[in-house]
């Protein structure tokens, strides 16, 4: 059992002024796997960092299960950890760098070494146990990284960009062995990562940091329906959302070309409701909710635009097509098979309930 409960928790580096983290309020349940995501900078692993014991916390309080950890040694705490750069030792064979921790712990030899081959069967290096890291792949080398975190049977793992030193068809896969790993070790899991595919197919649930602050915690597809403001609107999802700023009036957004979109009623009456009408805000939608056809260009069904493709990227069974509506560039996900070419003119029908109103000045979710 391993809940995790941070209290307005920040961090201020010495000699900086603006706290890395800034009163980070969360609740890990029990096995959960949590996956912090955001931009480069945005106190990702400084979080992580004072969970371990390595960095300070200036303030607040961090618990594991109820007990107040502040103050608690790091090699106390029962907490594993994996690092983007593997930190090998390179002297040492596979067997060994995986049974450090549990030699240090004084544990027999004959259970040291069951528990190793079981920890390397599981990530499928039993072969390598007598190599040295130099002679092992990439995938290998964070696969001992993994073997000597969770063959510490610690509570909790936390991972710091494991996958980001690998090629892309290995972070898949390492990526699916994580999921199956945690199901059976069920440790309560951090994982730190600015891949948006990453946290979308790792996470319970995702907790999405800007600039030291959290932006949103809920599950994928929570952040991804109901994002809670443009930041986390266009961070989740490839690509990003499209967004038109207009102004809303009479159950209509305008924008400043001219183009109006009818919003739909049970939209237009919370917009109105809460204050909206005659404001600027902006509307949200996204890819794969603005459907292209290339049709005849007399036939405009309601919320339709005829744009203009201006880049058409074929990415296997769908393309993405770059569009432009007068200055606005709207882009849409297309099946392959309807791929257009450059400087075709079509028309784009915008599925306007599906799309997200914000409030232009505090990029607030209005609805
Ligand atoms: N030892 C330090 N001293 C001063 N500032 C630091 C220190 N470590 C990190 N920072 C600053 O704290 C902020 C958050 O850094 P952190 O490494 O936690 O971000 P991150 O989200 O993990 O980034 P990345 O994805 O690039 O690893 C950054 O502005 C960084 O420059």
């Amino acid at each position: 059992m391993a809940e995790i409960r941070l209290e307005h928790i920040n961090k201020t580096y010495p000699h900086m002024t603006i706290p890395s983290v800034a009163d980070y309020n969360l609740q890990i349940r029990d096995k959960e796997f949590i996956v912090f995501v955001g931009p480069s900078g945005s106190g990702k692993s400084t979080v992580l960092r004072m969970i371990a014991g390595l960095e300070e916390i200036s303030g607040g309080e961090f618990f594991i299960d109820n007990k107040l950890m502040n103050d608690v040694a790091p090699k106390d705490r029962d907490i594993a950890m994996v690092f983007q750069n593997y930190a090998l030792y390179p002297h040492m064979s596979v067997f060994d760098n995986i049974a450090f921790g549990l030699k240090l712990r004084k544990i027999p030899k004959l259970e040291i070494s069951q528990r190793v081959q079981e920890a390397a069967k599981i990530l499928g290096i039993e072969d390598y146990l007598d190599r040295k890291p130099a002679d092992l792949s990439g995938g290998q080398r964070q696969r001992v990284a993994m073997g000597r975190a969770i063959v510490r049977d610690a509570k909790i793992l936390l991972m710091d960009e494991p996958l980001s030193n690998l090629d892309a068809k290995l972070r898949v896969e390492i990526r699916a062995e994580i999921t199956k790993i945690h199901k059976r070790i069920g440790a309560t899991t951090i994982y730190v990562t600015h891949d948006q595919t990453e946290a979308m197919t790792l996470a319970d649930r995702i907790v999405i940091i800007d600039h030291g602050d959290i932006q949103q915690v809920g599950t994928p597809q929570e952040l991804y329906n109901k994002p809670t403001n443009i930041f986390v609107a266009t961070f989740i999802g490839m690509p990003s959302m499209n967004l038109i700023t207009g102004q809303f009036n009479q159950n209509a957004l305008t924008t400043n070309d001219g183009l109006s979109l009818n919003v739909p009623l049970g939209m237009a009456k919370q917009l109105i409701e809460r204050g909206y009408e005659g404001k600027s805000v902006v509307f949200g939608i996204r890819p794969e909710d603005i459907h292209a056809e290339q049709v005849a260009l007399d036939t405009y069904p309601s919320n339709s635009v005829t744009a203009t493709v201006t880049i058409a990227e074929l990415m296997g069974a769908d393309s993405m097509l770059y569009t432009k509506v007068g200055s606005l560039q709207l882009i849409t996900r297309v099946n392959a098979r309807d791929y257009h070419q450059p400087g075709a003119t079509i028309s784009l029908a915008l599925n306007m309930n599906k799309g997200h109103f914000f409030d232009s000045e505090t990029t607030n979710r209005i609805v």
